[in-house]
């Protein structure tokens, strides 16, 4: 497999109407999995498309192996494997006859492409299915199919937006171990606004809210921050109201003698309040200092 190092340089994109959805990003990225996690509207799918060459930056620049992607795209395209936000299946085919459509529209031709259609259905675990209607295909199963289909050309740069979104918990498990089966030499992102997606699999985090890069480095180095900064205590539940307007709760659990929360502050929150280890996604919640709420 051919090199990969992606650096994105103070990129920025404004749309037509003048929104701007990403701000002086810039990123080092190399072979590993990214988890690029942010809330929705964070700027996630842009950047994707940045990336994939479906979006020019307004301003910076991105480079594939030293070259400017916006100069000259095909060197990116040709190692490219994406899986977009709203990748479509054709409901009647099965899941080998659309993966040998795809395999010729991207060249390939002949027993090549009937192998690697045979490899990329096993990669996915989907061999058993190969014959069967995509019509008939759940969540998880379609999105699988996306894999295999961006897996075709054997990519370097392995591009997914939000996979996990509609699949149900044991789908999302499986598609997380999937996602770490195939990393290998290749660099993988994978953009979700679920912290659970990345936790297992991400060899390095980029978390981004309103367009700009809020943190880039390991799971590791994130949780470092959040030391320290997680709480939990057991309030009454007429209290919970006011702690929720006080405090980023992550989390609040009932319990039979009262409510324990979770809090992320810098200080301690009650002379009750126990520091406790963080967790990505309490360390994610710091981060952002707005909290989806654990119960
Ligand atoms: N075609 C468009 N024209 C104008 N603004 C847009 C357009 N597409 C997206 N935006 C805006 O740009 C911002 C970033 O959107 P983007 O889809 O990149 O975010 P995201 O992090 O991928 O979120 P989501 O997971 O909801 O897709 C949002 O505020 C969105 O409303």
């Amino acid at each position: 497999m051919s090199q990969c190092e992606l650096f994105v340089e103070s990129v920025g994109y404004r749309y037509s109407g003048g929104h701007v959805a990403v701000s002086d990003l810039s990123l080092k990225l190399g072979p590993g999995i990214l988890g690029l996690l942010g809330p929705n509207g964070a700027g996630k799918s842009t950047l994707m498309r940045i990336l994939a060459t479906l979006a020019r930056p307004t301003s910076g620049k991105v480079t594939w192996n030293g070259a400017d992607i916006a100069a000259d795209p095909n060197p990116l395209r040709a190692a490219l494997g994406y899986l977009p936000q709203d990748f479509g299946v054709y409901a009647a085919l099965s899941a080998r006859e659309f993966l040998a459509f795809l395999a010729a529209v991207k060249g390939l031709a002949g027993a090549a492409a009937r192998e690697r259609v045979d490899d990329c259905l096993s990669l996915v675990g989907l061999n058993d299915a190969a014959d069967r209607r995509l019509g008939e295909f759940s969540g998880g199963m379609r999105q699988r199919v996306g894999i295999a289909q961006a897996l075709l050309n054997d990519p370097a740069l392995l591009i997914v937006d939000e996979p996990t979104v509609g699949l149900d918990p044991e789908e999302r498990m499986r598609f997380r171990h999937l996602l770490t089966d195939l990393a290998g030499r290749r660099l993988v992102i994978l953009s979700t606004h679920i912290v659970s997606d990345v936790e297992a699999s991400a060899t390095a985090l980029a978390v981004m809210s309103g367009g700009r890069l809020r943190f880039h480095g390991t799971p590791e180095q994130l949780l470092a921050q959040a030391d320290g900064h997680v709480w939990e205590w057991t309030l009454a539940p007429e209290q919970l109201a006011h702690v929720r307007q006080q405090f980023v709760v992550c989390a609040s659990l009932r319990r039979p003698d009262g409510i324990r929360v979770r809090v992320v502050s810098a200080e301690p929150p009650h002379a009750e309040a126990q520091a406790v280890a963080p967790t990505l996604e309490d360390a994610y919640t710091r981060l952002l200092g707005t909290g989806a709420e654990r119960h």
